[in-house]
């Protein structure tokens, strides 16, 4: 899938500064040495939307059987995000996991100032690597990630972008591409299958097949125009310029999403946390403070159930959710939490806080808590 091929360029230079009359082992050594300043070290980005399935491919990529050294950097979204972190950690191989600490929390704004430094910082501490993988966060305009590599490619940089890989949700890609956004602005869910050089699409076991064929077609028809683009793609910087001529890239993320994480120590009655997500994620009836109803696109998070050893992972993409024992187990019942992440429309912080603390951590009965009143129109 990621395929595993030098520059020419590199390829050549090589040929012309290996010594030729050298015992075989020196001469090895040498190789790697010299590789080590002329191989340019392939780039590809992992983009798709909110709970697509990024972050499973990189798992899948990274303890699949591999001789490489791979790094994966994870975009931060929003401040100081532990829960995002903890979730991201991959299970097995050599993995060094680099996170791009993000000023204004949005990987497409801050990305060409910090982005390439951050690489090469991260090259600096570990020692070169023989792929990067970078998984944008899902709301990223990979069109910006992309030409900071692009930009870069004239300064000498030893890092190049390989590909742009967008995974789509079966199940909710249609509702993600066909979005309306206000000004006529083309969602994100579209920038990202425009600008990849490979679709996968994921999830297709929560799907019929009528219903694949639709998003197949979707995806086709919508974007014929700028995928016809690949006819002339023999250099990947070539053919990302002409992409992005015809997809400019967004200076800003859609401000109405917005994310909010909060920390709660002790731990849950399993069933007040079903009652808790399902409240918010199947009847949609709680609001903010100026009344409009909550609107979940994402939701992660580390819990810790009354009586469970093990921590447990909350996942969440609109409607559908599930909660899963982790392989880690709560070292002493001091540090037993709940870190949950929320990211999605009209979202209140101390209100879904509020309401989690009553619902889950203080009592078993069910209560209404604050701004949970009357039904919301679905969405
Ligand atoms: N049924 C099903 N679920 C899947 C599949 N692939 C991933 N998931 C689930 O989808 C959820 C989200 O997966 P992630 O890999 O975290 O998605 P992501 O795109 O990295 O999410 P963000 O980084 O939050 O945007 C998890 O609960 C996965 O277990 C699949 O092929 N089928
Ligand atoms: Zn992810």
């Amino acid at each position: 899938m990621l395929p595993a091929m030098k520059t020419v360029e590199a390829e050549e230079e090589y040929a012309e500064d290996c010594p030729e009359l050298v015992p075989i082992e020196t001469k090895h050594q040498e190789k790697e040495e010299n590789l080590d300043f002329i191989i340019k070290i392939p780039v590809t980005i992992v983009t798709g939307y909110l709970g697509a399935g990024k972050t499973t491919l990189l798992n899948y990529i990274l303890t699949e059987q591999h001789n490489r050294k791979i790094a994966v950097i994870l975009n931060e979204f929003g401040e100081g995000n532990a829960v995002e972190k903890s979730l991201a950690v991959s299970q097995g191989g050599e993995l060094y996991e680099e996170w791009l600490e993000l000023r204004n929390g949005c990987l497409c704004c801050s990305v060409k100032d910090n982005g390439l430094k951050a690489i090469e910082n991260l090259m600096q501490k570990k020692g070169k690597f023989d792929y990067i993988l970078l998984e944008t966060t899902g709301l990223a305009d990979p069109g910006a990630v992309a030409s900071m590599f692009w930009v870069d490619a004239e300064l000498g940089s030893d890092i190049y972008l390989d590909g742009i890989i967008t995974v789509v949700d079966s199940k909710y890609g249609l509702k993600h591409l066909t979005e309306e956004k206000p000004d006529g602005l083309v969602n994100e869910a579209t920038r990202q299958v425009a600008l990849a050089d490979m679709i996968l699409i994921n999830k297709t076991d929560l799907v019929s097949e009528e219903e694949l064929n639709k998003l197949r077609t979707t995806i086709r028809t919508h974007l014929s125009n700028i995928l016809d683009l690949h006819a002339y793609d023999t250099l990947s910087g070539i053919s990302l310029q002409k992409k992005l001529q015809h997809v400019s890239t967004a200076p800003h993320l859609d401000q109405s999403i917005v994310t909010v994480t909060f920390d709660v120590p002790g731990s849950a009655e399993e069933e007040s946390l079903n009652v808790f997500i399902q409240n918010l994620l199947w009847e949609k009836n709680v609001k903010n403070k100026d009344g409009r109803c909550m609107e979940v696109i994402r939701l992660k998070g580390l819990v810790s159930i009354k009586d469970k050893p093990q921590q447990m992972i909350v996942q969440g993409i609109h409607e559908l959710y599930e909660l899963e024992e982790s392989r880690v187990n709560w070292k002493d019942d001091a540090e037993r939490a709940c870190q949950l992440v929320f990211i999605g429309k009209n979202l209140d912080k101390d209100i879904l806080q509020q309401l989690f603390i009553t619902a889950v951590a203080e009592t078993k009965e069910q209560t209404t808590a604050p701004g949970q009143d009357g039904a919301c129109p679905p969405h």
